[in-house]
């Protein structure tokens, strides 16, 4: 699959510190890459290089078969940016504000006035567009924003952040907005803390940690990375030698002992592991009293991927 977005061994340093450590990573023409990492993972850093505000040390950037050192006006006139704070004017109303803008990019304006509206009705503004921007709220101004972003029609739209601080249903519009883009064939790249916010849109995913992408995969290649289920069992006689040999079983990546006599095992398997566990634990002398399993959620392999789970 041909990639929209190319980066290779990127690097950048604030002081003596490295914000992005040789990171590298594709992503696919038509996919919804969520960009993942705690704060100050070099999320924004990497965006900010993406659109032309910010310089590498090091490191190459292709974006739709275009050198960003080479091409960067080009670049932007097929890139729409969403950034984490957008600034506007509170006493202008949504469609003066969009026509501005607009005009900024060189439409006339009757063609202004028509791709605003036609956008503003796209972001769920249609009946807000002559409200003043000051009365809207967090998740409005962040629709505009992303219409905004869209008046050039870009191949590719970048957001950083999006869903951050809205409400549910602020998220839910957000997000909706974005899988539309994408229907429209415009390739996503979103970054986001909050895996559970961005999950069930993104087709891919890239965890940053320190500015290196530590895991990056499919949604279902991330979600096997370390284990794809726990088994917890209580054993009433659990002894170092059965957890040994349930540790040493091939599928089981690793185990933990918890409170009343339960054992935690994390397995990476496609198939089902319980009666097996169950036959080795009782002939080792076990005394099962319960066994169940729950498959890991992508919220749960993030955490053990970044490091952030016990
Ligand atoms: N202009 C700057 N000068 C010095 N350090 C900076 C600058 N911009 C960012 N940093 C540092 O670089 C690191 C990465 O910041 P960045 O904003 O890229 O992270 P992030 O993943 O986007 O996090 P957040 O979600 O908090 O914005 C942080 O430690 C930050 O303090």
């Amino acid at each position: 699959m041909a990639a929209a977005i190319s980066i290779k061994g990127l690097y950048k340093k604030y002081g003596p510190r490295y914000v992005l450590d040789n990171l590298s990573f594709d992503v696919e023409k038509g996919s919804i890459y969520g960009f993942l990492g705690q704060n100050g993972a070099g999320k924004t850093t990497t965006i900010k290089i993406l659109s032309g505000l910010s310089i590498p040390d090091e490191g190459q950037i292709i974006i739709d078969n275009m050198d960003l050192s080479a091409e960067a006006d080009n670049i932007k006139n097929i890139l729409g940016l969403v950034p984490q704070d957008s600034e506007f004017y509170d006493e202008r109303t949504a469609l003066s504000q969009m026509n501005y803008f607009a005009s900024l990019k060189g439409l006339s304006k009757s063609e202004a006035q028509e791709v605003s509206n036609l956008l503003l009705e796209r972001v769920g503004l249609q009946s807000e567009m002559t409200k003043k921007v000051g009365s809207f709220s967090h998740g409005m101004k962040k629709r505009l924003s992303i219409a905004q972003a869209l008046l050039n029609d870009p191949k590719i739209l970048i957001l950083d952040e999006p869903t951050n601080g809205l409400d549910p249903v602020g998220v839910r519009q957000v997000k909706q907005i974005i899988q539309e883009c994408n229907e429209n064939g415009i390739t996503i790249l979103v970054s986001s803390h909050n895996l559970l916010e961005v999950q069930e849109i993104c087709t891919h995913i890239g965890i940053l940690k320190n500015g290196k992408l530590i895991t990056e995969g499919t949604i279902e290649e991330i979600r096997r990375l370390e284990s794809n289920g726990v088994i917890t069992v209580g054993i009433y006689n659990i002894s170092p030698e059965i957890v040994d040999l349930v540790e040493n079983m091939d599928y089981v990546v690793k185990t933990k002992i918890k409170e009343n006599n339960i054992l935690e095992i994390y397995v990476n398997s496609e198939v089902d592991v319980k009666p097996e566990l169950n036959k080795l634990i009782v002939e080792n002398g076990g005394q099962v009293f319960k066994l169940i399993e729950n498959s890991l959620s992508l919220e749960d392999a993030y955490l053990n991927a970044t490091g952030m789970k016990e």
